[in-house]
């Protein structure tokens, strides 16, 4: 029987936030140890732990059929691949920093300046879009010290909360490239029935994954208001309380919707409202 290949990274960022959702999947395999490959033994699937900068490259030759990776990294490697979901963890966005008592507020003013970073591809592409010519230093890691040492004028690298630039006493002030893991494959029309299905099954944890299910009581002559705020994938389900006149009604509700519409339940005349996660979600 045929095997399908995913690279995901070795150890690092995205490792855990990878196997985690592998797992979501219902994939029995043993995490990553001295072995840099994994075969799962409830599905057709071997797992490669690769460095992520070798991935899209990995995925584009047909070594491994699918591959996690961040946006940032296809970017700069530059190579040619399909991008079949977002996945929604890995969240960053490559800008622009200089230390915090020199006075740049426009990306102008970065002409001739000397640009530490390791995204070279990425940040001279956005130097050449906005006409803009700079000396670009490149550096394989804790480019934020750059400045500080007078290695760099500017940096341009990874931040999420902010904490590594704060720090290291810089400020952002141009963003580059918004960036989160993804799930990649070759760029071609073909597709096999198992890349297929393991994408439905990564869909269906990414739908529950910003999903619950909900479950309250409401008197009958309070049921259209509710259905309204709670329209359910299809509609709700609809059950009898034992007590007349009373029901109970089951329905999913979107994360980000989840406290304004609790309080408009409530104010429809919803009672013991109760919120439970949801594993998977299949259309
Ligand atoms: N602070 C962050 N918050 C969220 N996502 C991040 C952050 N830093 C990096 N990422 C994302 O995670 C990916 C992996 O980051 P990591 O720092 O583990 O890379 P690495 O050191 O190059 O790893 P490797 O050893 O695999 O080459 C990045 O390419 C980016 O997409
Ligand atoms: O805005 P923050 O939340 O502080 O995150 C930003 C930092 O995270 C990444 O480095 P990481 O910690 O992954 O270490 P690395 O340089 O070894 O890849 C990135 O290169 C930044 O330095
Ligand atoms: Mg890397």
């Amino acid at each position: 029987m045929k095997t399908i290949k995913i690279a995901i990274q070795k150890s690092g960022r995205l490792n855990e936030k990878s196997v985690e959702l592998l797992k979501n999947c219902g994939l029995n395999f043993e995490n990553y140890k001295s072995s840099l490959i994994s075969k799962v033994t409830n599905f057709p699937l071997e797992i490669l732990f690769l460095r992520d900068d070798d991935i899209p490259e990995y995925v584009q030759d047909g070594i491994a059929d699918l591959g996690i990776v961040g946006e940032n990294v296809i970017a700069e490697t530059k190579v040619s691949t399909h991008t079949l979901q977002k996945l929604g963890f890995g969240k960053c966005t490559l800008k622009i920093a200089v230390k915090k008592d020199e006075l740049i507020s426009d990306i102008a003013e970065l002409e001739n300046k000397t640009i530490a970073t390791s995204y070279p591809i990425i940040l001279q592409d956005y130097l050449d879009k906005n006409n803009i010519k700079a000396n670009i230093r490149t550096i394989s890691g804790s480019v934020e010290i750059g400045p500080g040492l007078g290695l760099s004028d500017a940096i341009c690298d990874i931040v999420s909360t902010g904490a590594t630039l704060k720090s290291n006493g810089l400020v952002p002030f141009a963003d580059v490239l918004s960036s989160e893991a993804v799930l990649i494959t070759k760029n071609t029309n073909e597709s096999s029935h198992l890349i297929e299905e393991l994408l439905q099954r990564i869909q269906s944890v990414l739908r529950a994954k910003n999903t619950k299910y909900v479950v309250l009581n409401t008197h009958q002559g309070n049921l259209e208001k509710i259905v309204d705020l709670l329209p359910g994938v299809k509609s709700p389900t609809i059950v009898p309380l034992h007590e007349p006149g009373w029901l109970a009604v089951h329905s999913v509700i979107q994360e980000s919707d989840f406290w304004p519409k609790i309080n408009s339940l409530r104010k429809a005349g919803a009672e013991g409202i109760v919120v439970m996660p949801i594993e998977k979600i299949i259309l």
